[in-house]
């Protein structure tokens, strides 16, 4: 039998993966954070469907264990998200957290830590425009716990719903290899309001040598030497399959949003014990314009 999975953070990621644990054969309920109707109704359009799921809606502040949780928020919103269902969770709840950057690792664990936390990465993109979720194609998806063991058996409803879904027994290394290109990435776009692939003209050729130098020394320090030696390579690599991309910190700015920003290059700082000041500056760069929380 299948299980229930709450989904907290119902934005574009929260939304498709609900339809997605539907697919699977899940019991999807979604956490809303104020009291609304008892049902949301997600439409769904991808490039193969259109699909209207009317979905069970309750409130964080509801009494009830959960079993399963799924948190899609932003990474610098997820340990403010699991506090409001913190009375709900207990050793037996499953986590897990599918958003980009570092910083909710530990927010996370701070906030349950008796909790298994599985972690999870996609390169789904999906958005909303009103009412609509648009997915732009399948995307990867990975998934994995810290100590790289086996898939549990919850996997089984994934594996059934989530197309191009892999199990990770490597998964901090993966999340270590895309918080290093995001951090490569999303934040000269966002200061520079440019597309990715803009970032491999001469214009921008110098500065971002330096953000790549500055994180390929990082990973040294962290002991991900592989990664570190493939860097300017992978990077590159990704500018020149995204260069028509708006990337994710760009969107963010470009609609007054919070960045994700303190999570990616404010990760990579703390893991630091060097200073890195092209990365300081694009940090802080990005921390004055945008708004508060
Ligand atoms: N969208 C995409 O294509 C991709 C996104 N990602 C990553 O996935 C993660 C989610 O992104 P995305 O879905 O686009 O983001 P969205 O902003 O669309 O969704 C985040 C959701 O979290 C909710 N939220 C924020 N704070 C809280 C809180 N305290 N309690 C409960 N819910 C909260 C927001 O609610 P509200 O609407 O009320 O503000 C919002 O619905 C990010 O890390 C992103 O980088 C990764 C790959 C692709
Ligand atoms: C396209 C890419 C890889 C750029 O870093 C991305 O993940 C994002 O925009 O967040």
């Amino acid at each position: 039998m299948s299980e229930t999975w709450h989904i907290l953070g119902v934005g574009s990621i929260g939304g498709l993966f609900a339809h997605r644990l539907h697919h699977g054969g899940a019991t999807v309920r979604l956490l809303a954070r104020s009291r609304t109707s008892a049902n949301r109704t997600i439409r769904l359009t991808t490039p193969e469907s259109d699909q209207s799921i009317r979905f069970n809606c309750v409130s964080v502040a509801d009494e009830g264990d959960i079993s399963h949780l799924l948190i899609t928020s932003k990474s610098w919103a997820a340990g403010l998200a699991l506090q409001k269902v913190r009375h709900r969770i207990n050793h037996q709840t499953t986590l897990v957290a599918m958003m980009n950057g570092m910083q909710h690792i530990a927010d996370l664990r701070a906030v349950a830590p008796e909790c298994p936390l599985f972690l999870a990465s996609t390169t789904a993109g999906c958005h909303r425009d009103k009412d609509r979720w648009i997915a732009a194609g399948t995307g990867k998806t990975l998934i994995g716990h810290p100590t790289g063991s086996a898939a549990p058996t919850w996997f089984e409803t994934w594996q059934r719903g989530v197309p191009a879904l892999e199990w990770c027994t490597d998964i901090d290394e993966r999340l270590i290899e895309k918080v290093a290109i995001n951090a490569c990435i999303n934040p000269l776009t966002a200061v520079h309001r440019v597309k990715n692939g803009a970032l491999l003209s001469e214009a921008f050729k110098a500065e971002s040598n330096s953000v790549i130098s500055e994180v390929v020394a990082i990973l040294e320090e962290l002991g991900h030497t592989k990664l570190a030696s493939g860097l300017h390579s992978t990077v590159r690599a990704v500018m020149t399959d995204t260069a028509e991309n708006t990337s994710s910190m760009l969107s963010d700015v470009l609609a007054g949003r919070r960045t994700e920003a303190d999570s990616i290059l404010g990760w990579l700082l703390t893991q630091s014990t060097h200073d890195r000041p092209t990365l300081r500056a694009l940090l802080s760069q990005l921390q004055s314009i945008e708004p508060d929380s």
